[in-house]
């Protein structure tokens, strides 16, 4: 058994995973960490293996009391991928685009692959047939739009995710809503296709907290899937065991 940790800027996921199938799943904030590792390992006695994807303020570190424990890998960018990477800073691409880049490579080989992570930010990345992982997109996920509009401006108040209802906002609530869902579906829907203009035998993967939201509103179906991350972690550890 592998437990899989997936540390995002907003919350940490988690996943039990006996081969190919995930036996739990667990999602909580940064400060719970140890305990809820503790309490995870305490149920799933014969986990043998932790991998980690942190993009969050959470190091190597925070692992080392369950050393004893079990074996721990805190993935890094050297590892090894099954994609040949042409990010022109490949250093700096996020651990988690590398995942998820890796995941979509090995679950669907010889197609070119988008895998949207709707998150914190919305990542975009796209690797194409020859497993060539181009690059993609970052631009601000839905709470951080609504934070953002009320952190910089004087009288914008601070709203949770809600549905618009319609494109013209009729008072300063809707407006906010309207421009926050619909401009991120108008975003999303337009980078789906420029890709399909310019790529075809295509697959799109959608995945992140916001995903299943965000899917029902495209215009374009897509499926979503919000275990991808950790999937694709799972995947890529026994990838990186097959091939070290
Ligand atoms: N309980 C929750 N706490 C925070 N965000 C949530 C929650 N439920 C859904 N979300 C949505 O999930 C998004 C964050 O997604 P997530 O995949 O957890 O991010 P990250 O991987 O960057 O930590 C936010 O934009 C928010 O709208
Ligand atoms: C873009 C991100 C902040 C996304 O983080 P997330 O929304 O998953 O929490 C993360 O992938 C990151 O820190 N990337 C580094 C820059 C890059 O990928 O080029
Ligand atoms: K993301």
């Amino acid at each position: 058994m592998i437990l899989t940790v997936d540390v995002g800027n907003t919350r940490i996921k988690a996943a039990v995973f006996e081969g190919n199938t995930a036996l739990e799943n667990f999602v909580f904030e940064k400060n719970k960490l140890e305990k809820k590792i503790e309490k995870i390992l305490k149920k799933f006695q014969n986990c043998t293996d932790l991998v980690v994807a942190s993009v969050g303020k959470v190091e190597k570190e925070a692992f080392l009391n369950f050393e004893n424990q079990i074996k721990i890998h805190f993935l890094t960018n050297d590892d090894i991928f099954p994609f040949i990477n042409k990010y022109a800073t490949p250093k700096t691409l996020g651990i988690d685009r590398m995942v998820l880049a890796a995941g979509a490579t090995l679950q669907f080989p010889k197609q070119n692959r988008l895998v949207i992570d709707a998150g914190t930010c919305i990542t975009y990345d796209f690797i194409d047939e020859n497993d060539h992982y181009l690059g993609g997109a970052i631009s601000p996920g839905l709470r951080l739009r609504y934070e953002s509009l009320h952190q910089f401006t004087a009288k914008l108040p601070l709203l949770t995710l809600e549905m618009p209802e319609g494109y013209i906002g009729n008072s300063t609530i809707q407006a906010i809503h309207s421009g926050v869902v619909n401009s991120l579906v108008y975003e999303i829907d337009g980078f789906i296709d420029e890709y399909r203009a310019n790529f075809l035998n295509f697959i799109i993967i959608l995945t992140g907290g916001d995903a299943d939201f965000l899917a029902k509103r495209l215009k374009n179906t897509i499926f979503a899937n919000s275990n991808f991350l950790l999937e694709s972690l799972n995947q890529t550890y026994q990838y990186k065991i097959d091939n070290d």
